[in-house]
């Protein structure tokens, strides 16, 4: 027998956007989910707008991987409605799910490379099933793609077992936009690499971030990384979204998981490297950044 859902506690913060006019591109409304007698969800509500980066947290079990699964279309809310650019994703068909998912892309925990594949075909493969571009297009943009990415053509002919973690990640990335998505869900992007890693990973997001204007939906236990892109950050706890605003305002949020999450020694050394304090020490960074040249082309490629 299903659970009524309660309301909403009354202790939410929820902040508007920073630049509040964008379009929404993710509007959760009301959401319920139930397995057996769990419930998971109970009248969630997230709005995400065009450019946002959003980190979703909560402790472990308190339903991340469910709602960015229901974002995805795999899952299934038991009420409430989910719509992705509009489109209620649980009552469009199979046919136009699949465009919009066209629409997306994803970078799963663990890279979710196919280790049969070279590093280029892995991200040509969902360029070659839309079954429309030719063959040299599709040449050029695998290997536009993992340049942005931060890999040269060099790597392209390399199999997934020959990379290092961060090389996967970043692989797995420019699979993620081989389609040239609107919009990104990455499930913990730098879980597993090394600090230079995480953060030369951090780097990309915000720069692909600007130059394409994506939006993304991140689900991240790691405390630099959120503070270092996110900008907002929805905390899921108790069932509901208990806060749902900018970093800075978050952690003065008094709840046991936000305190414990962020106020922690490794959140307070966090929240004093976030970019507002670092501006100058970021611009040193530039050149590690990898250009993103739209027209670019690599001749020695496959
Ligand atoms: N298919 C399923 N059938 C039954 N229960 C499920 C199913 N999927 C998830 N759950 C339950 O839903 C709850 C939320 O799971 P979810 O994986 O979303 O948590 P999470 O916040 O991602 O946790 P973690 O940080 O540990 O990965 C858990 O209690 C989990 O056992």
């Amino acid at each position: 027998m299903e659970k009524t859902p309660t309301n909403v506690p009354e202790n939410v913060i929820d902040c508007p956007a920073a630049d509040a006019g964008e379009q929404p591109v993710i509007q959760i409304e009301n959401l319920c989910t139930q397995f057996g007698d769990v419930v998971v969800h109970e009248n969630v509500n997230l709005t995400i707008n065009q450019g946002e980066i959003v980190s979703l947290v909560g402790g472990s079990g308190s339903g991340k991987t469910v709602l960015l699964r229901q974002m995805l279309g795999l899952t299934h809310p038991a009420s409430g409605t989910v719509r992705i650019f509009g489109e209620d994703i649980n009552q469009i068909s199979q046919q136009e799910l699949q465009k919009l998912r066209n629409r997306w892309g994803m970078l799963f925990q663990h890279g979710a490379l196919f280790s049969s594949l070279t590093v280029f075909d892995n991200v040509a493969q969902p360029m070659r099933e839309l079954r429309v571009l030719p063959k040299e297009l599709i040449r050029e943009a695998a290997l536009l793609k993992l340049h942005m990415a931060g890999i040269g053509p060099e790597h392209a002919l390399k199999m997934p077992s020959d990379l290092s973690g961060g090389m996967i990640k970043r692989v797995a990335l420019a699979r993620a936009l081989a389609l040239e998505p609107e919009l990104l869900f990455l499930d913990e992007p730098t879980a597993g690499l090394d600090p230079n890693a995480s953060e030369s990973f951090v780097d990309l997001i915000r720069t692909l971030r600007d130059e394409m204007r994506l939006t993304v939906v991140m689900v991240t236990h790691d405390l630099d990384t959120l503070f270092a892109l996110s900008s907002r950050v929805a905390v899921l706890a108790d069932k509901h979204i208990i806060a749902y605003c900018e970093p800075a305002h978050v952690v003065e949020f008094k709840h046991p998981f936000i305190e414990t999450f962020f106020r922690g020694e490794r959140g307070l050394r966090a929240i004093e490297a976030m970019p507002d304090a670092q501006d100058s020490e970021s611009e040193s960074k530039e050149e590690k950044r990898p250009e993103i040249q739209p027209q670019h082309r690599q001749d020695n490629a496959p």
